[in-house]
């Protein structure tokens, strides 16, 4: 069709500018990007006003598509294949900065056909049409039903974040991760899932952690840790509202949201122990900041990111205390050095975590490592490294008012 129908009202030019501006967002925030650019949609929902509405074309029966790169392709597309082939590029690493055109398959069958310039792992991804979807989401739902009994055996309290390993039952890929047991998550052991678990475990709690440690984790193939919930229960310092700068001034809608602790607990056996290894992951902590902390506009100030990983140092500095049983009596732990490097910018109104790391003791001197990234791991957005060093309270020089 010629350029200048296609392009009336200047429809795709519109597109184009569109495109351009998710790629740089993607760019700029350090995220990817998915465009694809569907034929004429047809089949229902029957909302816009063009003529395959009028005439409710369905598109034919099948589900298949041919999918190539770029914009060579003209056709029809049906929306919920389009609805699909979204959702594909959500759950579908390979999927990453691809930009395709897709259109209906014209052969009865229900397969699809791919043509050069898209990865074979990123067409195989968008080619599953309905009926392979429906099958892989009761299988999921079969996951669901296993698992929370897996996880209710599990459980020892219900902040606990639980890891816990599926039976035989389950496909050996997944395993489960949850905050609360009827909360749960499948996750992929190799590659995050994220979508699928949203899907078919809708949770209504914030804190989901992420870990990308299982495969190294797991001699036997079996998840070997969890974490448990720090604050407020186990060492409380919201009690500090007043004057803490988190729990208190920093505190609330627009600002520091939610900022959850947990200590990581390693088992064996799945009995608590202590698995020494270095440098081990002690804390994470699972956080919101609002949009009112921002140093440029709609991104986070590094001061405010740097006071994130501070605090939570602090907290692995807890951690290790009750775990190392450190004597620290007429001691006060204080941060001595905190280098932070920024690495992608970090968005006000963004979920995140940060993981704090042991490095190194020596006598007095301790240093942390520490990241914050998304939840799925997929972006850092800052890393961090700390001493914090154990003073004599009476040698710690307080200003005088
Ligand atoms: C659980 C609660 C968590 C709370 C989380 C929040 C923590 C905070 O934000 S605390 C507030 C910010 N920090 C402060 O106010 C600390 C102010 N600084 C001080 O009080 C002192 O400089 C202090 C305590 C760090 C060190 O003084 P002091 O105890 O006399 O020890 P000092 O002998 O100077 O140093 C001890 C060792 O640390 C090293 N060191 C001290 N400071 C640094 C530094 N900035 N960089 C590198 N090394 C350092 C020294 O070289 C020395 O090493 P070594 O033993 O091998 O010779």
């Amino acid at each position: 069709m010629p350029f200048l129908i296609l392009n009336l009202f200047g429809v795709l030019d519109a597109k184009r500018s569109g495109e351009d501006a998710v790629k740089s967002y993607a760019m700029n925030s350090g995220c990817s990007y998915s465009i694809i650019r569907p034929g004429r949609l047809v089949g229902g929902p029957y909302t816009n006003l063009d003529l395959a509405t009028l005439f409710q074309v369905e598109g034919g029966a099948s589900n298949g598509v041919t999918v190539q790169s770029g914009d060579a392709l003209l056709g029809d597309c049906k929306r919920d294949v389009c609805a699909e082939a979204v959702l594909q590029c959500l759950e579908n690493r390979e999927c990453e900065d691809v930009v395709f055109s897709m259109h209906r398959f014209r052969a009865s069958s229900a397969t699809a056909s791919m043509t050069a310039g898209v990865s074979a792992a990123a067409a195989a991804a968008i080619f599953l049409s309905y009926p392979a979807r429906m099958e892989r989401d009761h299988h999921h739902d079969v996951q669901y039903s296993i698992s929370r009994e897996t996880i209710q055996q599990h459980t020892t309290s219900n902040n606990n974040i639980m890891t816990a390993w599926s039976s035989s039952l389950l496909d050996s890929n997944y395993w489960l991760r949850s905050n609360i047991p009827t909360k749960c998550e499948a996750v992929n052991n190799k590659k995050m899932d994220t979508v699928n678990n949203n899907k078919t475990f809708a949770s209504n709690t914030p804190a989901t952690v992420y870990g990308e440690e299982e495969e190294s984790n797991s001699a036997n193939g079996r998840i070997n840790y969890y974490y448990k919930r720090m604050n407020p229960n186990d060492v409380d310092r919201t009690s500090l509202m007043e004057s803490h700068a988190i729990f208190g001034p920093l505190w609330g809608e627009g600002l520091i949201e939610r900022y959850h602790v947990y200590k990581r607990i390693n088992t064996n056996n799945e009995h608590p122990q202590i698995v020494l290894q270095s440098p081990r992951e002690l804390t994470v902590v699972d956080l919101k900041v609002g949009k009112k902390l921002n140093g440029h506009d709609g991104i986070i100030h590094g001061g405010i990111i740097s006071l994130l990983f501070d605090e939570a140092m602090g907290w692995a500095y807890e951690c290790l205390q009750q775990q190392d049983q450190i004597d620290s009596s007429g001691m006060i732990i204080v941060t001595a050095n905190l280098t932070v490097n920024f690495r992608a910018p970090f968005l006000a109104g963004s979920e995140a975590v940060i993981r704090v790391y042991h490095n190194e003791t020596k006598g007095r001197k301790i240093y942390f490592s520490a990241r914050l990234e998304s939840k799925d791991g997929r972006v850092v957005f800052a890393e961090a490294s700390s001493l914090f060093v154990l003073a004599r309270k009476d040698k710690l020089r307080m200003k005088e008012r």
